[in-house]
């Protein structure tokens, strides 16, 4: 999907949500643990009941990995499931990859081919030559960790290198690469008041915010100073969506939950992009 595409989609849907997909065993409702894929039949009733509300679904691939062939399966029939029945919606793996560059390759061959996804999340550490075979696939985009929604993105990605935060060295350095046009980045909810300097640096770029809902993110904060030209922002929640309940009605209760972010979402745009 272009970057255009997923604009139009924003628009269209007044929408900017991407609902996570982190499915834990020990969460989901008990009856569906008879199922013989739980995983997916969870994810379907979850993306049946929201697509409408939100632009992108993330699944990160460490609650799937985690049970093993059986949850990888689980992740491949999620991707085919939403690019046969939801084309128009952005997909995230969450799978924060990155290595030496024919390494990168094979992951993003995993992730871009295998499983067609139209995203994957990427650390930087590595650099430039560990981000760019990512980049070298047409129309995929990668998303680099830049400020991180937890604890320790103080431990490394504030601290001054060279008298410049880590966190704007990756965001100024990244800028030059091949297919820069390509890249995304990672910046947490729960860092609202970086906002302004981010885009200071990258005014045009989206960016994938996690920590609205269950790690305390504030929509209305991020918006402030996240917002760019082409909206640029893509909020994710995961938790506070997809365990809304435990009942049967677990599906229904995600799409109030998601319908609630959603509205305050075409309140923003609203009033920000109007003509
Ligand atoms: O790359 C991510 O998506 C990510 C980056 C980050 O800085 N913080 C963060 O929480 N995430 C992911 O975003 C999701 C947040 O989930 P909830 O806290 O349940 O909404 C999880 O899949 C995290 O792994």
């Amino acid at each position: 999907m272009t970057t255009q595409e997923l604009v139009s989609q924003i628009n269209l849907k007044k929408s900017f949500l991407c609902i996570g997909l982190d499915v834990d065993l020990q969460k989901i409702p008990k009856h569906l643990l008879q199922e013989e894929d739980p995983i997916f039949e969870f994810n379907k009733a979850i993306i049946d009941a929201t697509h409408h509300l939100c632009v992108a679904y993330k699944p990160n691939t460490a609650f799937y990995e985690a049970y093993g062939i059986k949850g990888w399966k689980s992740l491949e029939k999620t991707i085919n499931y939403l690019n046969e029945n939801h084309p128009e919606i952005f997909t995230i793996a969450d799978a924060k990859r990155g290595d030496i560059g024919n390494t990168s390759t094979m992951y993003a061959k995993a992730f871009f081919e295998d499983l067609a996804f139209d995203s994957v999340t990427v650390a930087p550490y590595m650099g430039k030559d560990s981000v760019e075979p990512f980049l070298a696939f047409k129309d995929k985009h990668t998303i680099m960790l830049a400020l991180t929604s937890n604890e320790g993105a103080f431990d490394f990605q504030t601290k001054k290198v060279e008298n410049l935060e880590l966190y704007k060295t990756v965001l100024e350095t990244s800028k030059a690469w091949q297919n820069a046009n390509q890249l995304m980045y990672v910046v947490g909810a729960t860092k609202a008041k970086y906002f302004e300097d981010i885009r200071k640096i990258i005014p045009n770029s989206f960016l994938l915010v996690p920590g609205v809902g269950a790690q305390g993110g504030n929509l209305q904060e991020v918006c402030k100073y996240g917002l760019s030209k082409n909206v640029g922002l893509l909020i994710n929640s995961s938790r506070g969506i997809i365990y809304a309940s435990k009942d049967k009605n677990y599906a229904k209760k995600a799409a109030e939950k998601a319908e609630e972010l959603q509205k305050q979402m075409e309140e923003i745009l609203n009033s920000n992009f109007s003509v």
